[in-house]
């Protein structure tokens, strides 16, 4: 990435930068996102194209081309979207500027502003310099033909951004947010395509037949095919002519080449043969194509539009994308639930299947969050709305899978790179087969030259580069429909690497509720000894205060608490009616040289059951153990068992004593146990076991194990549907509490990775076979098209096989 930074009027350059949600991505204040979509850009030579003009511009910071969506991503600083377009279009493919949303950046707002003076790129340039001093924007796009201003700011720095616009003499209004919505891109194809191909198949057909009867050289032959050419062939030539032009052998260039040549040879109904089977190879390319696409955007038809509102006198029926934050909504039985949002009357059970990949029901009742394209099963229900329709947790998990489509996998990588190679050198061995035998050894100018052709239609690239793209999709698609939120190609290929995979206990292996279970009083009263430990405890948000905190209840009216501290992987302290407490556990005990014989076996016995103790101490006195016991989820150890059976070590990992671990880790399963570990700790047995040479998953909530989770090479984070955070920041977040889908994210890793490399072995096959049979001069023009085109169906198709993988492991 470049360091650009854009110039303040007071001169100073404008360097902060702003985290994206991606790992690693950083924004120079002021950058802009723009999403040019290109929708002929259909093959990896075409987006080189667009990317090679773009790169010229000077300001221009990162390029993302998206095959799938015909997308290209740009981030720039100092440059008007005309003069992007202007850049792009210089490639010869026809580019518009894309009205879909770009993911916001984590801890920034979106506002979209309707300015009414911007309609030319000089005020674009004026808002831009002005806002890229402005404090706390982080992005900007520019809509002209709208006269929307898209920005990204930090939480309450709209006002800020208005009055900027103001002093420009500008000014906005703000529109409510719900605007912006994910819009399935319309269809590209037109009826009158159709009938031009068909008319053009019975052109081909003619001339075929009636070169049979009077040669191939006969002017009937000719025109018919010259017909074909123009019905079928003319969008081929235009755009093998830009790629020629850029020095860049695309497949058109190529099938124009061949096809031109046929017919210097005198091949005509040849020629129209070829021109037509490659319009309707194409066409039936971009048709699976679309197909991988609407997988992605089929998970957001499950929303319903339309949301039922309160208003004054009643209830009313409005669009749901633009129901504000906050409103309160119906959901009658059977309905879908039309936003997110949290219950607040009635109670039901909701299927979430839309979300999580299970239809098991859900019961929800007052306080429960809600999410938009569930089915709500039970009762009536009333709920206040958390989220804008286009922010929904399902809009966040589409949009997410189609970011992670765009950023590319290893293998698609190395696909990308032997392509650049491969396309120019079987070039230059047509080149040789047309002219060195009959130079050479005098052979025959005009079979050489045909040979040669054969070859060019060969050195497409197409199938090869096409298949990793699609293979990811597919299985981004498939996992999302399960309820498994892969961040990016790279997870999802990395997944079937994975030799280790460290859990947390806390709430990954076991429920995260625990309850208190057993009180030893050893002083005073049990009564006495809760009523302060309770005190205590209702100041931490930990698990096991929370337990001891819920037993309590309200039974004892409230204590004032002073100098409350948390102690880290201890407990906590504070001063109550002015004696010091702390409640923690062992090891707080320990450094407060508060322990004895007597006490350490009262906490053994506990421990071995299986039960988290902490002790209430005050005066430096042991005055009570408290112990509460957190149930294992029903599917872990089935889960754990599968992982074993798959090859991958488990690993448990946990602040809590080693005697409660390994009672744990024997009731799920589990060999290698961690205990006692700082948060810190986490991280280094992460960083152990890669030195190793292990490739490490980890699994957490995310909360103070945030740092492991990102050093491991994929971390996971479990019921990640009511948590924002876990989704944004998760390499792979699970959408539901089912320790199973880690079993059926690793299953459809490892399918995802053995059709990426058949389909490589299969394209590659495929194009060797032809190669060695056009030298030989077995092969035919016709032949060459079939298998070059017939390899692209084959890998497309074995592609979307995994949108059916069945991820057995997430059943029940
Ligand atoms: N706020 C607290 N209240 C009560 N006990 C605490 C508190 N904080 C820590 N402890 C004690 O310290 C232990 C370790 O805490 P830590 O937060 O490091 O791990 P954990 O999150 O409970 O376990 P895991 O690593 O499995 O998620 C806990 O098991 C508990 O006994
Ligand atoms: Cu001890």
């Amino acid at each position: 990435m470049s360091t650009t930074a854009s110039t303040c009027q007071h001169g100073q350059p404008h360097a902060q930068k702003y985290g994206d949600a991606h790992k690693g991505h950083v924004y120079e204040a002021g950058t802009s996102i723009t999403v040019l979509s290109v929708p002929d850009m259909c093959c990896p030579t075409e987006s080189g194209m667009v990317e090679k003009d773009l790169r010229r511009l000077h300001g221009v910071t990162s390029i993302t081309p998206d095959l799938m969506r015909r997308q290209v991503r740009v981030e720039y600083t100092g440059l008007t979207e005309a003069e992007l377009l202007t850049a792009a279009r210089h490639s010869g493919l026809a580019v518009e500027l894309q009205a879909e949303a770009v993911p916001v950046p984590r801890n920034f707002e979106r506002s979209v502003i309707l300015v009414e003076q911007m309609d030319c790129p000089t005020e674009e340039a004026l808002i831009r310099k002005r806002l890229a001093c402005a404090d706390g924007v982080a992005a900007m796009t520019f809509n002209l033909m709208q006269r929307r201003l898209t920005v990204d700011h930090a939480p309450g720095q709209l006002p800020d951004v208005l009055k900027a616009l103001q002093e420009i003499g500008l000014g906005g209004t703000v529109e409510p947010s719900g605007t912006a919505q994910v819009q399935p891109p319309a269809s590209q194809r037109h009826a009158s395509s159709y009938w031009k191909l068909i008319l053009g198949g019975v052109a081909a057909v003619a001339a075929e037949a009636l070169a049979f009867s009077v040669g191939d050289a006969h002017w009937g032959v000719i025109g018919l095919t010259l017909l074909t050419i123009a019905l079928t062939g003319l969008g081929t030539y235009r755009k093998g002519w830009f790629a020629v032009r850029q020095l860049n052998l695309n497949i058109h260039a190529l099938m124009s080449v061949a096809v031109t040549g046929a017919v210097f040879i005198g091949r005509w109904p040849e020629a129209a043969m070829v021109m037509f089977l490659f319009a309707v190879a194409e066409m039936i390319e971009a048709k699976s194509l679309d197909r991988a696409r609407r997988a992605v955007e089929g998970l957001m038809a499950m929303t319903s539009d339309t949301a039922t509102v309160k208003v004054a006198d009643g209830w009313e029926i409005v669009p749901a994308a633009g129901v504000a934050i906050g409103t309160l909504v119906r959901a009658r039985p059977g309905e879908r639930i039309a936003l997110d949002g949290q219950v607040v009357s009635g109670s039901t059970t909701v299927d979430q299947a839309p979300i999580t990949g299970e239809s098991i029901p859900v019961d929800k009742s007052i306080g429960d969050p809600l999410f938009a394209g569930t089915i709500n099963q039970g009762g009536e229900v009333a709920y206040r709305t958390t989220a804008p329709a286009n922010d929904s947790t399902l809009a966040r998990i589409v949009r997410a899978v189609q970011d992670a489509q765009a950023s590319k996998a290893p293998t698609q990588r190395f696909v990308d790179t032997f392509a650049t190679y491969y396309t120019p050198i079987v070039f230059g061995i047509a080149m040789a087969v047309a002219a060195l035998p009959p130079l050479v050894a005098g052979g025959d100018w005009l079979t050489w030259v045909y040979r040669a052709l054969v070859m060019l239609v060969i050195a497409c690239p197409c199938a090869l580069v096409i298949s990793t793209p699609v293979t990811v999709v597919s299985g981004l698609t498939a996992a999302a429909r399960r309820g498994i939120l892969i961040k990016g190609g790279l997870f999802l290929e990395q997944g079937h690497r994975l030799t280790v995979l460290a859990l947390d206990k806390t709430g990954t292996l076991t429920q995260g509720r625990p309850s208190l279970t057993d009180i030893v009083a050893l002083h005073g009263t049990q009564d006495e000894q809760l009523r302060l430990a309770a005190a205590l405890a209702r100041r931490s948000d930990h698990p096991v205060s929370m337990a001891v905190g819920a037993y309590a209840g309200d039974r004892f009216p409230p204590l004032d608490v002073a100098s409350f501290k948390a102690i880290n992987g201890r407990g906590v302290e504070g001063v109550i009616e002015g004696v010091s407490y702390l409640l923690g556990n062992h090891r707080l005990v320990e450094d407060l040289n508060a322990c004895s014989p007597a006490l350490e076996l009262k906490l053994n016995a506990l421990e071995e059951q299986g039960k988290t103790a902490i002790v209430l101490i005050g005066d430096g006195q042991a005055l009570a153990i408290f112990a509460v016991a957190d149930a294992v989820r029903p599917h872990s150890r089935e889960a754990i068992a599968e992982l074993t059976a798959l090859g991958i070590e488990p690993v448990m990992l946990t602040g809590d004593n080693r005697h409660t671990a390994q009672a744990i880790a024997r009731q799920v399963g589990i060999a290698e146990v961690r205990s006692e570990l700082l948060p810190e700790h986490k991280l280094e047995a992460i960083k152990e076991f890669q030195s190793r040479g292990a490739v490490v998953g980890m699994v957490g909530d995310g909360i103070n194990d945030a740092p492991a989770l990102a050093t491991a090479d994929i971390g996971f984070a479990m019921g990640a549907a009511g948590t924002d955070t876990a989704i944004e920041t998760a390499d792979v977040a699970l959408m539901d509490d089912d320790p199973r889908k880690l079993v059926g994210f690793i299953r459809l890793s490892r399918a995802t990775h053995s059709v990426l490399w058949q389909n490589i072995a299969l394209a590659l096959g495929i194009k060797a076979v032809f190669l060695a049979l056009a030298v030989l001069g077995q092969a035919t023009l016709w032949m060459a098209v079939f298998a070059d085109m017939g390899a692209s169906l084959l890998v497309v198709l074995n592609g979307l096989r995994l949108l059916r993988h069945p991820a057995n492991a997430c059943k029940q």
